[in-house]
């Protein structure tokens, strides 16, 4: 069975702009503010992407875009003004930046009440420590999509292939703190296969275009592609996989608007608590 993120993500971004609608009538317009450096066409894509949803959840946006040549300084001053602004609630930077940027220091440049897309080594500590803050968009959505199937997760062994500082690790961290046995796989893991096969929960993210073929896949596994790859090609071979799996998510319509379903909730949610600072 299809596990449809798109139908899951309308859901929260539905109840998002319900939110939003009461934020406003109280005088406080939830605002998002993108970041862009550089022009690569996905990235410029993803970030549309995201103006768009906020704006038809009635959440404004505001873009800033900056050169590709730009210097970690000057991108860290762009991101501590938002992060001094009263009207800005939430803040996305749009990963990678180019690789002379230190895209660490960027992202602690991000007031964590405004760490909307859950990047910050406060939002990771937290959730490490089982403590409130905000989580990464995409493990936030994956395990959203989970919950809306009524995965259960506790005591299931759950296959993580990936181990980036805004996918792989966090959603291993969630996985675990929902009391599932937690495996990390990566691009230096030796017989690759004998672990997802052993996967009740897979969780592909490792950005390799069908990565993960049907044979990797235990039958009956819950199976979740966080692949992004150019062309919306997932990291799992979704022909191979589908029969294989009891739960796969589709590319596009899976994780991916679950990701910005869990940005705008958290926005709203930052905009919520700065009201209440007021
Ligand atoms: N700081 C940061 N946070 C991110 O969350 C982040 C990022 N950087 N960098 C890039 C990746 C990628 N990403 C996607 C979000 C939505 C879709 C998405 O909704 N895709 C549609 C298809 C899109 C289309 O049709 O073109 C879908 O899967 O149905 C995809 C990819 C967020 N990312």
């Amino acid at each position: 069975m299809l596990m449809d993120g798109t139908a899951a993500a309308k859901r929260i971004v539905d109840q998002a702009a319900a939110d939003t609608a009461a934020l406003k009538a109280d005088g406080v317009t939830p605002c998002l503010a993108t970041v862009l450096v550089g022009s690569d066409p996905a990235s410029v894509t993803y970030v549309r992407m995201k103006q768009n949803r906020s704006a038809k959840a009635g959440i404004g946006s505001w873009h800033v875009e900056l050169p590709e040549a730009i210097t970690t300084r000057t991108l860290v001053a762009a991101l501590t003004e938002l992060s001094q602004d009263p009207d800005v609630h939430g803040i996305l930077l749009q990963h990678p930046v180019p690789p002379h940027i230190d895209e660490r220091a960027a992202f602690e440049a991000i007031a964590p009440e405004k760490d909307v897309d859950g990047v910050t080594m406060h939002s990771f500590a937290a959730m490490a420590f089982g403590e409130p803050g905000f989580v990464s968009a995409t493990p936030g959505g994956i395990l959203r999509l989970l919950d809306e199937y009524e995965v259960d997760l506790a005591g299931k062994h759950a296959v993580v292939v990936g181990r980036s500082p805004i996918l792989g690790k966090p959603v291993g961290m969630m996985l675990l703190a929902r009391d599932a046995t937690v495996t990390y796989c990566h691009s230096r893991t030796a017989d690759l296969a004998s672990y997802t096969r052993q996967a009740d929960i897979l969780v592909a993210a490792v950005g390799k275009p069908k990565f993960i073929t049907g044979d990797a896949i235990k039958p009956g596994a819950v199976v979740i592609d966080a692949g992004y790859n150019p062309g919306n090609i997932g990291d799992v071979d979704f022909a191979g996989a589908v029969d294989k799996a009891s739960l796969i998510t589709p590319v596009p319509g899976g994780v991916g608007p679950m990701t910005i379903a869990v940005l705008l909730e958290q926005t709203v949610a930052a905009a919520k608590m700065a009201q209440r600072r007021l």
